[in-house]
């Protein structure tokens, strides 16, 4: 957009950086309550007013922040179509030529499942960036504003754009896919499987060591993804077809087996995912463990003979994230055609 368009018509400096803070709650907005525990609270102003109160409105004159919000809540109670609801709130905000980039705080319980819808789906390049806190506003030393001001500064950033969607998070800067909260209270709880940061926030800029691989968007989700069930079935010691069975009884469209090690589920669970394939369920096959690839090595229950089941391995993809991607292609293909698409995307993705 020149730049007298964009003066005209958004009443801010032509040459100022618009930035639209998306609140949707978490810990990042949370207080006391009076009905006992942290609960969701603070408004997008109220997150922006509190950069002031603790020094970090020092990212310059030259950005104009815009609040919005989306509903306040802690994630842990977040399904399909509030994950959406977000989406489609990022994609209108987009549509307008005067938005240089989005900032998105959210709780971090479920952030990895939003990062992986916004992360399949975006279609821009300016930046969206995620980020939240471990510590509530109401505690002495709350991380949320320095997140959030970090967040803003990357999201400002020339050097973030055409890098899809971000998160920034304890003076890091990460890739959305691949991620997931690995730690309860960790001032910086997410990690990549097998990845590290793309960069940090040094002083008042972001520092990019390396750059996000931009995957192929896919479409927005629509009331069909809302529908999907995808469950996940940890493989265990004396695991059996029980639970997947449920799954499936219970209309999953989708299953992910996590396997023991780098994906074993053990000969009782690949009989139940011979059952499910066959009744049309797609199956992804992931791993119970903290970090690294899904690697096909073992048969005799072992990953091999779940793959050849056509259970579909999910190589570094977290199963939290992978379980959006298999609902966004199962609301839009039929399940062999979902397979075949999640099988390339996971092979591409390395
Ligand atoms: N740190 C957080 O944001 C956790 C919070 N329970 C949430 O809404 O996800």
């Amino acid at each position: 957009m020149d730049s007298e368009t964009k003066e005209a018509s958004s009443g801010i400096e032509a040459d100022m950086t618009r930035i639209v803070v998306l609140a949707t709650g978490g810990t990042i907005s949370s207080r006391q309550h009076s009905e006992g525990g942290s609960r969701a609270k603070d408004n997008a102003a109220d997150l922006i007013a509190a950069l002031d109160k603790h020094g970090f409105d020092d990212f310059g004159p030259g950005i104009a922040l815009e609040p919005q919000d989306l509903g306040v809540q802690n994630s842990f109670n977040f399904a399909f179509a509030d994950l959406s609801r977000i989406a489609h709130a990022v994609a209108e905000i987009l549509h307008r030529e005067d938005v240089d980039g989005v900032v998105v705080t959210h709780g971090t319980d479920t952030m990895e499942e939003t990062l992986a819808l916004l992360g399949f789906t975006h279609d821009d390049p300016r930046p969206v960036v995620l980020t939240g806190a471990q510590r509530s506003p109401d505690h002495p030393d709350s991380d949320g504003p320095r997140n959030l001001r970090d967040a803003i500064l990357t999201a400002a950033s020339p050097d973030s754009r055409e890098q899809g969607v971000l998160l920034v998070f304890g003076g890091e800067i990460h890739a959305a896919l691949g991620l997931r909260k690995a730690h309860t209270l960790a001032p910086q709880p997410f990690r990549h499987r097998s990845a590290g940061a793309l960069g940090t926030i040094t002083g008042l800029s972001p520092r990019f060591f390396t750059r996000a691989l931009w995957a192929e968007p896919l479409p927005l989700p629509d009331h069909e993804f809302e529908r999907q069930r995808v469950d996940m079935v940890l493989g265990y010691p004396g695991a059996d077809a029980t639970l997947l069975r449920a799954a499936v009884d219970a209309g999953a469209t989708g299953v992910i087996v996590l396997g023991a090690g780098a994906g074993n589920p053990g000969s009782a669970l690949v009989q139940a995912i011979q059952e499910a394939i066959a009744q049309g369920v797609l199956v992804g096959l992931g791993t119970r463990t903290g970090g690294g690839p899904v690697a096909v090595i073992y048969g005799g229950g072992g990953a091999v003979d779940a793959v050849a089941a056509g259970a579909v391995p999910l190589g570094d993809l977290p199963a939290t994230q992978a379980r959006i991607l298999m609902a966004l292609l199962s609301s839009t293909h039929p399940v062999e055609e979902a397979r075949e698409l999640l099988a390339a995307r996971l092979t591409s993705a390395g």
